[in-house]
This record gives C-alpha cells, structure tokens and sequence, in this order.
C-alpha cells in the first residue's frame, strides 16, 4: 500500500511537471530526452555516485557552451564555458545573487537565515557583517584554538600506539573538524578523540546527516512539497539538533554578557556586530587557494551596516552553517589528502622535507606563519581540491530577467527569467583533459608556480566563484593544513591491509564517500 501511494503520488507529480521535460529545449536549448520519473528516480536510489551524475552532465554537450538538464526534478542550465561562468558568477552578479535553495523561507529558520540561504539584500547585509570574521587577523587569531585541537589529534596516536596501526580516517577528521567548530563557532571546548559520546558531537552528526535511502526521499519530498511539510508540521532537522545548538548560544552570549568574556571566536563577532563596534578594518576576503576570486569591495559591501538587528536565531544559525558547511566537507578533503599521501610515497615525503626545513627555522613550533611557508602543502591541498573538488557542483539562481548572447553558430540567445537556476558542473571541468591532462592523477605539479599561471581562468572551482564564493575557504584550508602537519611531522601515513584501493566512491549522499571506510595507518617517523 505504502510504495503504491508513494507511486502515485509520483506519478501524479510528473504528470504536473510534464511541461518541465522540454524547458530548455523549448528556449532553443540543447537538451537531451529523460523520463522525468526515472531523473527522479536515479537520485533518490542512488544508482551511481552523485559525483558521476554531475560529470555526466558536463559531458553530454562537449561542444556547447551550455545545455539544459535536471537537478532532482528542477530543469538547470549547465554551464561549461569559462567566460559564461565568469558573466555569471562575476561581471552580472547582480542578475544571479542568490543559491539555490531547497528549503523554502519560513520553513527552518535556523537554516534559511544562515548566509548560503539567505537571499537579496538579507543576503548582502549578513556577509557584510560576517567577512570580517574570515580575514587574515581573525584567521590568525582563530588559529591559535584549531592548532589546540590538531595537537590534540597527534599527542593522542603517540599516547596510544596500537590505535595507530589502522584507523578510519574519516571518523578520526570529523572528530577533529567538529572540535574545532565547537571552540571556533560556539566558544565550547570539546575532545572528541577522547570522549566519544559527546553530546556536541552527537548533536553535529545528526545536524549533517543526509545520508540513506529514507533521508533522500525525505529530502526529495521535501523538496516537492515544502508547503506540505509545513502545515503537518514536519521539519526537516531533528528538533532536537535546534534546540540544542539554541540553548548553546543563549547560554553562551548569557555567560559571556555577565562576565564580560572576551574570546576570538564567531560568537563573539557575531555580539560584536549586534552591539554595533564591529571593526571593519581589513574586509577584502581574498583566497588562498582558488583563483576566480573577486574582492567582496567590488559589489559595495563594505560600506554597508547591518541594517536589522541581529537576534540570537541569528547567530546560531551563522554559527551553525559551519556544521553544515564545514563539517562533512573539511573531514572529507582531509581524508582525501591523507588517501592521495599514503598512496604516493614520494609526494609525501618531499612534504614532509619541507614541513621539517619550515619548522626548523620556526623552532619546531607549527605556527600560522610556518603553515603558510609551506609552498608545497599548498601545491599538495590544490591539487586534491582540484582531483576531489568536495563541492561537486554550484548553482546560482536568476533573480532579473537576463539573457545570454549567442556567440556559437549553432546558438540562439537565450533568455532566462526569475527562477531559473544555472548549474556549475565543478567535478566535470576539475576532471575535463582538456584543462587538466591526465586527470585522474594526482599531480601537484600542477600548481607549481610556473603551471598555475596556464590554468585556465574560472577552470579551477574550489570553493566557486564571485562574490558569493565560499566564506570559510581560509578557515577551511587553514584547519586543514595544520592538522596534516601536525600528523605529518610525527607520522608517515600508510596503506594497510584494510585500505581499499583504488577508492571504491559510496553511491548514497551527495559527498565524497567510500562505503568501506577510509582505512590507513599512522608509522611513527624514523
Ligand atoms: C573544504 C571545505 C569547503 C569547501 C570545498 C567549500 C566550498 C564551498 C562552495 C563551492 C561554496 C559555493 C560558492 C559559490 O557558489 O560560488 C561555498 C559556500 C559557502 N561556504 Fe564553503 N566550503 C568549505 C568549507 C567551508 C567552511 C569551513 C565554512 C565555514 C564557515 C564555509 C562556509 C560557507 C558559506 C557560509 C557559504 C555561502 C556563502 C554565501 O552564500 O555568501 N565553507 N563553500
């Protein structure tokens, strides 16, 4: 009974989407034919890893700048030309400012005011306030509590050598990266190595994750029928996960306000700009690694005050997009660096000659000038970034009527209204041979001085593009980098009978994932 009705309602939903099978064609768009049933079908059964769906998508059209397909039930224009991308993401911004957004406004408000949801000027008002937090100074500052939590990682493999043989890495980077949100986000010490039931911890997995078949449908419902789940009253996180997180900040911004706390973390920012002293020194958030980048100068954001006040849903909601945004995804680069090591040899042992020649001249002390010496972690971080870019797509949503140009012979302009969502097919063009030949090798020479220079622009994704590129790219990086140091200076990581090689990538979840877990080994160093 229950599958029958879950097939008629189906069946009832892509008899009203029938019109949307032929959206793009119907502009002038190349498009190929799908079964609307099956598109929806294949995501939620997972039949491949959704990194292979995007890459299918990029290389249906190989000699179009763009084409249409479908994204869940959703009719998207795939880009996968460079200057496309860059009129798009960059030179008319103003014609797509806003994310994609599966949960509608109202419905979670915990997750539609933090800044990926957010949208218009809520939007520019938000990442006005919080771009400050990400520069250079406050990096530096915050430094200093993820360093805490990296050493952590270290002084416990060397305590506990028998653990060391063989670990799920996966497991061991999410422990690290929920502690470091916990002291960076919300001002709570954690050590989830140690303690492994946290609450903290228990709370952030639940909040992240989206895995399984159920999850899926869930998601896809709710996707289909936001205003259903509203009336029933069905959220989509656990109520448990906000209530939590809520009563976290409340407690926090309480204590801090009667003792006059002062610590470098989000939370403390986030007070600060409610009361009005925000400091806007310093506000162009320039990356580190990813070159489409554009000063957030450019599209008048400095300037700006925050113009409604800032309520304690606020801040947790900005404090939990690292959750949702730098939880899974920063454990998953992590993971896929420590992968791309064990199973080159000679890379990680030139890493590690250029970790021990930094820190030599640091007095051992892995500092935030130290880690950002270090040429070759960088080369190394790139070019998993660009083997494994961890967001596999981006999209941004049209907001004024725009039209794109024909350029081609075979192009006719197209003209794309309110609504319609474009889609960046990153994994595509990070594994496309013609940008990057070889691509399935791992080879950070390619991002060696000279190399970098000929990536093609707009070409290397990472953390997206414009102004409304990724927030968290130096923190991210950041984090990353001195746990692997930390690792590295101490241990070689190594494969071991339990590492599945070659990968074997999980067809559930829209991450990175291997089915069998991530296993390898900590040697302790000659
Ligand atoms: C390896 C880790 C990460 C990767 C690969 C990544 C990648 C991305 C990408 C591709 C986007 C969309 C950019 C675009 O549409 O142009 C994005 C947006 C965002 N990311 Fe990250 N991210 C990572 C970690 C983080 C962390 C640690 C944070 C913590 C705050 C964060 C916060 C955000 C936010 C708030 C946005 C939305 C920005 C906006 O809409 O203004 N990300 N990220």
């Amino acid at each position: 009974m229950f599958w029958l009705l879950i097939g008629l309602l189906l069946a009832i939903f892509c008899w009203f989407n029938y019109k949307k099978l032929n959206y793009w064609a119907d502009k002038g768009v190349k498009q190929k034919k799908v079964f609307l049933l099956y598109e929806l079908f294949k995501v939620i059964y997972m039949k491949k890893p959704f990194a292979e769906f995007i890459q299918d998508s990029y290389n249906e059209f190989p000699n179009s700048r763009y084409s249409g397909g479908f994204q869940f039930y959703r009719p998207v224009l795939v880009l996968r030309d460079s200057e496309l991308i860059k009129q798009i993401t960059v030179k008319d911004f103003d014609h797509f400012t806003d994310h994609m957004n599966f949960i509608p406004e109202g419905t979670e408000p915990l997750w539609t005011s933090n800044l990926f949801a957010l949208k218009g000027d809520k939007w520019r008002d938000m990442r006005a306030t919080l771009s400050p937090a990400f520069t250079g100074s406050k990096m530096r500052a915050m430094f200093v509590l993820m360093s805490e939590c990296a050493q952590e990682v270290s002084k416990h493999f060397e305590n506990h050598p028998e653990e060391s043989k063989s670990i799920e890495m996966k497991d061991l980077f999410t422990r690290y990266t929920n502690d470091v949100i916990a002291t960076c986000a919300f001002g709570v010490t954690c050590n989830s190595i140690k303690h492994r039931n946290n609450e903290f911890y228990l709370m952030g997995k639940l909040a992240t994750n989206f895995m399984g078949f159920w999850k899926n449908l869930k998601l896809i419902l709710y996707i289909m029928m936001p205003k259903l789940f509203k009336v029933i009253g069905i959220s989509f996180f656990d109520k448990k996960v906000s209530t939590f997180f809520r009563r976290i900040v409340k407690d926090t911004i309480k204590m801090r306000e009667e003792n006059n706390i002062t610590r470098p973390d989000m939370i403390h920012l986030l007070m600060e700009a409610r009361k009005g002293r925000f400091n806007y020194e310093e506000t162009s958030a320039v990356q580190e690694t990813g070159f489409a980048t554009v000063e957030e100068s450019e599209v008048g954001m400095n300037a700006k005050k925050q113009k409604d006040a800032i309520t304690d849903d606020d801040i947790t909601a900005q404090a939990l997009i690292f959750f949702f945004a730098g939880f899974e995804s920063v454990a998953t680069l992590m993971v896929l660096m420590a992968y791309e090591l064990a199973l080159n040899p000679d890379i990680q042992d030139r890493l590690q000659k250029e970790i021990d020649s930094v820190l030599e001249v640091y007095d051992g002390n892995i500092t935030y000038e130290a880690i950002n010496k270090m040429k070759y972690l960088d080369m190394v971080t790139s070019e998993t970034l660009r083997k494994w870019p961890i967001a596999i797509g981006m999209d941004r949503v049209c907001v004024k009527p725009y039209t794109i140009q024909a350029v081609l012979s075979d192009e006719k302009p197209v003209t794309l209204k309110v609504g319609d969502v474009i889609s960046v097919p990153v994994y595509g063009i990070h594994r496309d041979p013609k940008y990057y030949p070889n691509p399935e090798k791992f080879d950070p020479e390619r991002f060696n001085d000279e190399n970098k220079m000929n990536i093609q622009s707009y070409m290397y994704l990472p953390f997206g593009s414009g102004p409304r590129n990724c927030i968290g790219s130096r923190f991210a990086l950041l984090e990353t980098k001195v746990v692997l140091v930390s690792l590295l200076t101490k241990f070689n990581i190594v494969v071991t009978e339990k590492s599945e090689i070659p990968l074997k990538l999980s067809k559930t979840g829209f991450n990175f994932n291997s089915k069998n877990g991530f296993w390898f080994g900590l040697k302790r160093r000659a």
